[in-house]
């Protein structure tokens, strides 16, 4: 288990490049199981997650080949399925949440799909039932076996047939899922109630590009005409709106001037603006996000109704879940109080405990919402010795550490490398203090 020690109260000064976007990486790294031709992707990052699915891959018999920074060739032209029914998949396949969106691409194209219960973070109840009734309605039978907790599903002699469906959730990876299965089926398919998030509509057009017809794209009702076959393509992966959204609160909370470039302005939906709610300037230059020192601190707005702030999470193109713990810690220091309110997870907010410890003012109403009262910086917090619980928690600690007076140690910082790459180099580079520690 690796740590981080970090001398917290620095200024920080600089640029940074984000890097290619997780959740997107995921999906698309799953696509290339749709053909046998070649693909090439770029901008893929340097991240535990990613690479433990570019494992899995590989054991699965997809050639694999890194030809630059970020960039790697795929060929799914002779896999070895009988690795599906191997020890080996049970442990790639639990060690990351992307591995379920190997699915839907195996069903579409051979026919039968597995997974063990997959991993990621342990967030609260995540079930997966938008993912296996998508995949029913489309034909499939299903088995779950409780005593391995291994899921499977198996298309009928004649192939998947595209139907209609409403999903009972705008599941993120289920949609993806279904997506992937259903451009191969025969006829059309038309998901209402689809997730509809930049990666999502990234995936479409990767999928598109390899001579799918998926229609709706960025909307959430997709209709699906099924194809004979994909070709290959090349895909480039977007930045990491979560990324960016973590460096925005780490200069706020820092007092930092930072420059983030190249971020993909329209693709970042509500993000900036809900920044702007807590008071944070940010200012965009061409496509880049440029933060200035906040050397007055920030103030949380308030609605037009004068009634206290409160920042939530929805689905796109609502507020993403994965920034409302930066959200949380970044309001620890705001001038006024908010309501945090993580609608969609329900254990994601325990770890306010640990910044209550550093000395934040935070009322934990209930497991999904929490008020903070900020400092104004009148008060810095305190350094301590912490663990992170899941990779935005991590994130999050890590920026309370960086502002806090005195050395601080963050434990099990592999939940953080899971989602970020290289983060302490990145950080060295624009002045901060921290070592990775055995
Ligand atoms: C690998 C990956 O891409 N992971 C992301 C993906 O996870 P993932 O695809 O697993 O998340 P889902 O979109 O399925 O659902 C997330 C949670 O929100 C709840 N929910 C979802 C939709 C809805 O309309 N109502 C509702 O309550 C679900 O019950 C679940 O608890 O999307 C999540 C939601 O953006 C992100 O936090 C994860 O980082
Ligand atoms: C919850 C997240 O990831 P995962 O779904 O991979 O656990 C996240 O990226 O914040």
């Amino acid at each position: 288990m690796g740590s981080f020690q970090i001398e917290g109260g620095h200024r920080l000064s600089g640029s940074i490049q984000p890097q290619g976007a997780k959740n997107e990486a995921l999906q698309i790294l799953c696509a290339v199981l749709l053909t046998s031709e070649k693909i090439t992707i770029n901008n893929i990052p340097d991240i535990l997650d990613v690479n433990k699915l570019i494992r899995l891959l590989t054991n699965l018999g997809v050639k694999v080949e890194k030809t630059g920074k970020g960039s790697y060739t795929f060929k799914s032209d002779d896999l070895d399925l009988d690795y599906l029914h191997s020890e080996q998949f049970k442990i790639d396949g639990s060690g990351l949440r992307g591995s379920i969106m190997i699915v839907g691409p195996l069903l579409a194209r051979f026919g039968k799909g597995y997974i063990p219960r997959p991993g990621g973070d342990k967030i609260g109840r995540r079930r997966l039932d938008t993912h296996f009734e998508g995949f029913i309605k489309l034909g499939a039978k299903f088995r779950y076996n409780k005593e391995d907790r291994f899921y499977g599903v198996e298309a009928p002699k004649d192939g998947l047939k595209g139907s209609y469906m409403l999903l009972e959730e705008a599941s993120v990876t289920g949609t993806a899922n279904i997506i992937m299965a259903a451009v191969l089926a025969k006829g059309t398919t038309t998901i209402y109630n689809a997730a509809c998030e930049p990666y999502l509509q990234q995936l479409c057009q990767m999928l598109n590009s390899m001579g799918a017809k998926i229609g709706g794209v960025g909307s959430n009702l997709l209709t699906i005409e099924g194809v004979e076959e994909l070709k290959g393509c090349e895909h480039r992966i977007l930045p990491d709106m979560v990324e960016i959204g973590s460096w925005i609160g780490l200069a706020a909370m820092t007092r930092s001037e930072v420059t983030i470039k190249n971020v993909n302005w329209n693709m970042l939906g509500v993000i900036p603006n809900t920044f702007r709610k807590l008071g944070i300037t940010i200012e965009q230059q061409g496509d880049d996000i440029h933060i200035p020192a906040h050397t007055n601190g920030y103030e949380v707005q308030s609605f037009i109704d004068g009634s206290i702030m409160n920042i939530s999470d929805a689905p796109w193109p609502g507020f993403t879940p994965d920034l409302l713990s930066i959200m949380l810690v970044v309001a620890t220091q705001a001038r006024g109080s908010v309501l945090i309110h993580q609608k969609m997870f329900e254990s994601r907010l325990f770890f306010v405990d640990k910044l209550i410890d550093m000395g934040a003012k935070i009322i934990l109403c209930d497991p999904h919402r929490a008020t903070v009262i900020g400092h104004d910086f009148k008060s810095t917090l305190k350094a301590t010795t912490m663990s992170s619980p899941d990779i935005r928690a991590g994130i999050s600690l890590l920026i309370a550490a960086l502002s806090a007076k005195g050395t601080s140690v963050i434990h099990n910082i592999e939940q953080i490398d899971r989602g970020y790459e290289n983060i302490d180099e990145r950080l060295k580079a624009i002045g901060a203090k921290i070592e990775r520690i055995a």
